[in-house]
C-alpha cells in the first residue's frame, strides 16, 4: 500500500495512493521568485524547497531511505543539511553527511553552507576530499566530502557510525563509489538520495526490494523500509533553451558565460583561439576573461572562476563536467552545452579501458542548463537540435558499474567483507564478463586465493598504504616496503651472533625506522647485481631476498591493472612514512617510559607494548611511532617499527583521531 504525503501544518497529511509499494509525496508547483534579496536568511526561505522543510524532515525520520527530486538549483544541496541539522539530526555527536561527485563542488558548496550559516568553515560545517581534510572532529556536524572519501571511511568504519544521516547528492550520476556505498547500512543510518534528474521509481524499487532493507533489530527505533520519493517542484529563475536551428545573436546583454567541452585538450585548445582572437584590435573577444576549469588545473587558477567579474568584463567559463552539478557561479547567465563529455568505456573481452568523447544523457544537459539561472534568468545554447535531444539522447547516463573495469571494485567489496560478489543485489548489475574479469585477474594476480578471499598479500592496511603511496607519489619505494613486510623476514636468523648482526644492520640502518631501513637494504641489493654473496657478506637471507623481488613484480602488475604508474618520490622519505601512515594509523603508540627498552602504549587500547630487539629503532625509542604488527613471547614486541610525527595520524585518519589540544604532554 502506497500513499500521497501533503504539506502543510506540522505533519503531513497522508493521501491513499496507488503507486505499488512506494510511498510518494508531492506538492503543489511552487516558483520561487529571488529578485531583489535582502539577506541570507531570506534568500534561504524563498528557495522552493523550503515549502517542503517540513515534510522532508518528517520523510528522513519515518523512512530509512528517502529520495529527494527537484530541479536544479531548488536548494537541495545547500539546504537539506542545515534542515537536518536544525531538526536535531547532528546531536549527540552525529554528523551529518552530503556526498558529492566531484571535489569542487564539495569544496564550494561547504563554504556556501558555512557563510549562510555564518560559521567558519572547518568549524561546523566542513569538508573532506582526498588530501584535504577541513573538518574539526567533534565540532564539525555537518561534512561534505566526495563519495570515494565516504567509501574509504567505510573501509575502516563499515558502518559509519558517526553519521546519522547520508545524503548522496547528484545521485543520478551513478559513480562505483555510490553504486557500491548503497550495499551495506546500518538499521538506523537514514540515506537521502537527491538529484534534479534521477529516475526515482526505479532507485525506490531498488531499496524495496527485500534485500535492501536494513536489518530489522527488536526494540530499536527503527524507520520503515520502504522509501519514500519526495518531489520538490518550484523552480529558481527560468532559463531558456536555445537548441542549434535557431539564429541566435552573438551579442547577449551581460553576464558571464559557460561553455561545457570534454577534456583539458579541448579546452586548452579554446582558450587559446579565444585568447589569440583577444588580441586583434576589433575582436569580439577582447572584452572577455578567459578561464579554463578541469580536475588537473592548480588549485588557484581553479579558484579564479569563483571571483568576481572585473567591470566591463566577461568571464567565459571552458569547462568539462567538473561544473556539472551543484556549483553555483555567480555571474553565469549563459551556458553553452556542446553535448559532450569524457567518459570511460570498459571491454571485458580485450580488457582493455578506454577515455572516449561520448555523447551526454539528458540528465546530464539538464544540470549543464541549470548553472544559468541560480541568481537570475539565463539561457542555454545547446549545440545539437531539439529533435536529437528529444529523440536520441538517452535519459540518464550509464552507470559506471557497467563501464569500468572492476578489480578495485571487487577488492573494496572484498576488503568489506562482502563475498558473494557474483550473486550480488546490484543497481545496475554489471556484466557477468566484466566480474568474471575481474576476478580471473585478482586470482591469477594472487590477491584472491582458491576460495575467493582476499590473500595476506593484499591485507587491507598494506593495500592502503599502496593506495595512498600512488596517491603521495611514492609508489615505487612503497610496494618494496609492501614486499618486505609480507615475508617473514630478510635477515639471515643469527642465533648466538646477535652482536654482529646489530652492527650490519647500523650500516643500513635509518633513523626513521625500519621501513626506510629496508629501502636500503633493497638498494644495496641491486646495486650488487642482486649477489647471493652480497647477501651472505651482509647477513640477509638471499631467498628472502628473491622472494621480495618476486611479490614486487606481482604489486606492479596489479597497480598496472589497477591504472596507476609508478613513481618514485627519490630521496623524500616524508611522502613514504605519510603512505606507511595512512595504512597503519591504527598500530600507532605512544612512549610512556624511556629506557633501554622503552615501553609504549598503543593509543587505541592502552596496551602496554615494547620495540622488538630485531628493529632499528630498538635502542632509539621515538616518542611515537607505529608499528606493522605484533609478536608475543615474555612481553608484547611491535614488529617493523617506524618513527613519525602524531600530526600525520590526524592527517591520515581523522575519522579515527581525535587532536588533543593542547598537544599531550610527551609530544
Ligand atoms: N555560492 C553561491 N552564491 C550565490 N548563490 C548561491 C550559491 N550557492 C547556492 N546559491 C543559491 O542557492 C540556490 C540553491 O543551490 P543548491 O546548490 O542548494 O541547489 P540544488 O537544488 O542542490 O541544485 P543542483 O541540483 O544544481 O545541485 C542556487 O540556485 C542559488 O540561488
Amino acid at each position: 500500500m502506497s500513499r500521497f504525503w501533503k504539506p502543510g501544518a506540522e505533519r503531513p497529511q497522508l493521501l491513499d495512493d496507488e503507486e505499488g509499494g512506494v510511498i510518494f509525496f508531492s506538492a503543489p508547483s511552487s516558483a520561487a521568485g529571488l529578485y531583489g534579496y535582502a539577506n541570507l536568511e531570506r534568500q534561504r526561505q524563498r528557495l522552493p524547497v523550503y515549502k517542503f522543510r517540513t515534510a522532508i524532515l518528517y520523510l528522513v525520520e519515518k523512512h530509512a531511505t528517502s529520495i529527494v527530486v527537484g530541479e536544479t538549483g531548488s536548494g537541495k544541496t545547500t539546504q537539506i543539511p542545515q534542515y537536518l541539522k536544525e531538526a536535531g539530526w547532528a546531536e549527540g555527536g552525529r554528523v551529518i553527511a552530503c556526498t558529492q561527485p566531484r571535489r569542487l563542488a564539495v569544496q564550494s558548496v561547504a563554504s556556501r553552507v558555512a557563510e549562510e550559516m555564518g560559521v567558519k568553515l572547518g568549524e561546523e560545517v566542513g569538508y573532506t576530499i582526498r588530501f584535504e581534510d577541513v573538518t574539526n572532529p567533534g565540532v564539525t556536524v555537518i561534512k561534505f566530502l566526495t563519495d570515494g572519501v565516504l567509501l574509504r571511511e567505510m573501509m575502516d568504519d563499515p558502518l559509519l557510525t558517526k553519521y546519522s544521516v547520508i545524503m548522496v547528492d547528484e545521485a543520478h550520476e551513478r559513480s562505483l563509489s555510490t553504486d557500491t556505498l548503497f550495499q551495506r547500512r546500518r538499521p538506523d543510518l537514514r540515506l537521502i538520495i537527491s538529484s534534479a534528474t534521477i529516475e526515482a521509481k526505479s532507485m525506490s524499487a531498488f531499496f524495496s526490494s527485500s534485500k535492501k532493507r536494513p536489518i530489522q533489530v527488536p526494540g530499536d527505533h527503527i524507520p520503515e523500509a520502504v522509501p519514500a520519493i519526495i518531489s520538490v517542484e518550484g523552480k529558481g529563475f527560468p532559463v531558456e533553451i536555445h537548441y542549434s536551428e535557431e539564429s541566435f545573436s552573438n551579442y547577449e546583454p551581460a553576464g558571464d558565460i559557460l561553455v561545457f567541452l570534454t577534456g583539458q585538450d579541448d579546452i586548452e585548445a579554446a582558450v587559446r583561439l579565444l585568447m589569440e582572437d583577444g588580441q586583434a584590435p576589433e575582436s569580439r573577444s577582447s572584452g572577455l576573461l578567459i578561464l579554463p576549469l578541469y580536475s588537473g588545473l592548480p588549485r588557484a587558477e581553479q579558484d579564479l572562476v569563483f571571483s568576481p567579474t572585473p567591470k566591463g568584463k566577461r568571464k567565459v567559463i571552458i569547462s568539462t563536467n567538473i561544473a556539472e552539478t551543484s556549483l553555483t557561479l555567480e555571474g553565469v547567465v549563459y551556458v553553452v552545452d556542446s553535448g559532450f563529455s569524457k567518459q570511460r568505456f570498459y571491454n571485458p573481452i580485450s580488457d582493455i579501458e578506454n577515455l572516449v568523447v561520448a555523447p551526454i544523457s539528458k540528465a546530464s544537459a539538464r544540470q549543464r542548463a541549470g548553472r544559468a539561472g541560480r541568481v537570475r534568468p539565463g539561457k542555454c545554447f545547446r549545440l545539437y537540435t531539439e529533435e536529437y535531444f528529444v529523440k536520441e539522447m538517452p535519459n540518464e547516463g550509464i552507470p559506471e558499474m557497467q563501464r569500468s573495469n572492476l578489480v578495485s571494485c571487487v577488492i573494496q567489496l572484498k576488503s568489506l567483507g562482502i563475498d558473494n560478489i557474483l550473486g550480488f543485489d546490484w543497481i545496475s548489475p554489471p556484466a557477468p564478463e566484466s566480474m568474471i574479469r575481474a576476478l580471473e585477474v585478482l586470482y591469477s594476480l594472487g590477491v584472491l586465493d582458491d576460495d575467493a578471499k582476499l590473500t595476506t598479500l593484499l591485507d587491507p592496511m598494506i593495500s592502503k598504504m599502496i593506495l595512498s603511496a600512488n596517491e603521495y607519489g611514492c609508489s615505487e619505494e612503497v610496494i618494496t616496503i609492501a614486499a618486505v613486510l609480507s615475508i617473514q623476514s630478510i635477515w639471515v636468523s643469527m642465533r648466538g651472533a646477535q652482536r654482529e648482526l646489530d652492527d650490519v644492520k647500523l650500516r643500513f640502518a635509518a633513523a626513521e625506522g625500519d621501513h626506510i631501513t629496508y629501502l636500503n637494504i633493497y638498494k644495496g641489493f641491486l646495486n650488487s647485481g642482486k649477489s647471493p654473496q652480497w647477501c651472505h657478506k651482509n647477513f640477509i637471507n638471499y631467498q628472502a631476498m628473491k622472494k621480495v623481488l618476486e611479490i614486487r613484480e606481482q604489486l606492479i602488475k596489479l597497480l598496472k591493472r589497477l591504472g596507476m604508474i609508478l613513481k618514485s618520490c627519490e630521496k623524500d622519505t616524508l611522502a613514504i612514512r605519510k603512505a606507511i601512515v595512512a595504512g597503519f594509523f591504527a598500530h600507532a603508540c605512544r612512549l610512556e617510559t624511556f629506557g633501554q627498552n622503552g615501553m609504549y602504549k598503543t593509543l587505541r587500547s592502552s596496551q602496554e607494548v615494547h620495540i622488538h630487539p630485531s628493529s632499528v629503532l630498538f635502542r632509539v625509542n621515538p616518542k611515537w611511532v607505529i608499528y606493522n604488527s605484533i609478536v608475543s613471547t615474555d612481553r608484547q614486541y611491535m614488529r617493523h617499527v617506524l618513527a613519525i610525527d602524531p600530526s600525520w595520524l590526524t592527517e591520515a585518519a581523522p575519522h579515527f583521531y581525535q587532536l588533543q589540544k593542547p598537544y599531550p604532554a610527551a609530544y
